[in-house]
């Protein structure tokens, strides 16, 4: 059974630590200011990728430490990825995070993990995430890619229009919630 239980956060307000700047912290921290650009992000690692300093360029929340992590960095971070090279570490960030009931996700060991990252598909404000349970990621982004190609740009005009509906709607909730079941119908 998958038990997994989706939220959407709002990682603007939250302080985030990545620990490892290869590949995997590469890959981690893309997903999370692609989603949020203005996301407050903490990244440590002796060696971080070129890209990653790149990226460091445009997004001012974007703080880069080129140190080995320390249980001083959780202190004020509220999410931490880790996806260092050394299982030792990765454990070690795991222990710390779970000491100060900071949630935590270790890219490599998904038994450690407090949440998984998910493929998302966008279209203006739709957003689907996509988990297969740790099953394969692989399949999750394929999937991405099948509904970013079949879903029509014309759904952000849908979401707009029924937005000003929703707006107008005079009545208590009950009657807000059947006018707009009677207006989506035609979506089923
Ligand atoms: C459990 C989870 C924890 C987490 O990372 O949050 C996890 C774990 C692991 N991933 C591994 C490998 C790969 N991961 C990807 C890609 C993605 N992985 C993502 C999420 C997740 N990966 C979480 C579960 C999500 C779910 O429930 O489905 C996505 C969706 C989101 C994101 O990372 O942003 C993103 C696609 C984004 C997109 O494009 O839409 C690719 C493919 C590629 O990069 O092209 C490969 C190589 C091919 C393969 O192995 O499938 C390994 C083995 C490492 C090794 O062998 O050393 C582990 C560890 C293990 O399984 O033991
Ligand atoms: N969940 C996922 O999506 C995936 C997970 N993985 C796993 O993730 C792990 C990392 O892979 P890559 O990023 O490709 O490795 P990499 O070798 O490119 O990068 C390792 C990074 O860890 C940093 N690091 C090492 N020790 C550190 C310490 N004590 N403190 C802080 N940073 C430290 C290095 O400086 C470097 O930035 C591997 O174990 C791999 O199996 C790999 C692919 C996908």
């Amino acid at each position: 059974m998958n038990t997994l239980f989706p939220i959407f956060v709002k990682a603007e307000n939250l302080h985030t630590l990545i620990v490892g700047g290869g590949y995997v912290g590469m890959e981690k921290v893309t997903a999370l200011l692609a989603n949020a650009p203005a996301a407050r992000v903490t990244l440590v690692a002796p060696d971080i990728r070129a890209e990653i300093l790149e990226m460091a360029e445009h997004h001012p929340n974007l703080q880069l430490v080129q140190e080995l992590y320390h249980e001083n960095f959780l202190t004020d971070k509220d999410l931490v990825i880790v996806g260092t090279n050394d299982k030792g570490v990765n454990r070690q960030v795991q222990t710390d995070c779970k000491a100060r009931r900071i949630l935590v996700n270790v890219a490599d060991t998904p038994d450690l993990c407090d949440f998984y990252l998910s493929s998302v598909v966008k279209k203006g404000d739709l957003k689907i995430a996509i988990s297969t349970n740790g099953k394969s990621p692989t399949f999750a982004k394929r999937f991405r890619e099948v509904l970013e190609e079949i879903l029509p740009d014309s759904l952000q005009e849908t979401l707009d229009n029924l937005t000003a509906i929703r707006n107008k709607l005079k009545g208590d909730f009950v009657q807000k919630m059947e006018k707009l079941n009677e207006i989506t119908n035609v979506l089923k």
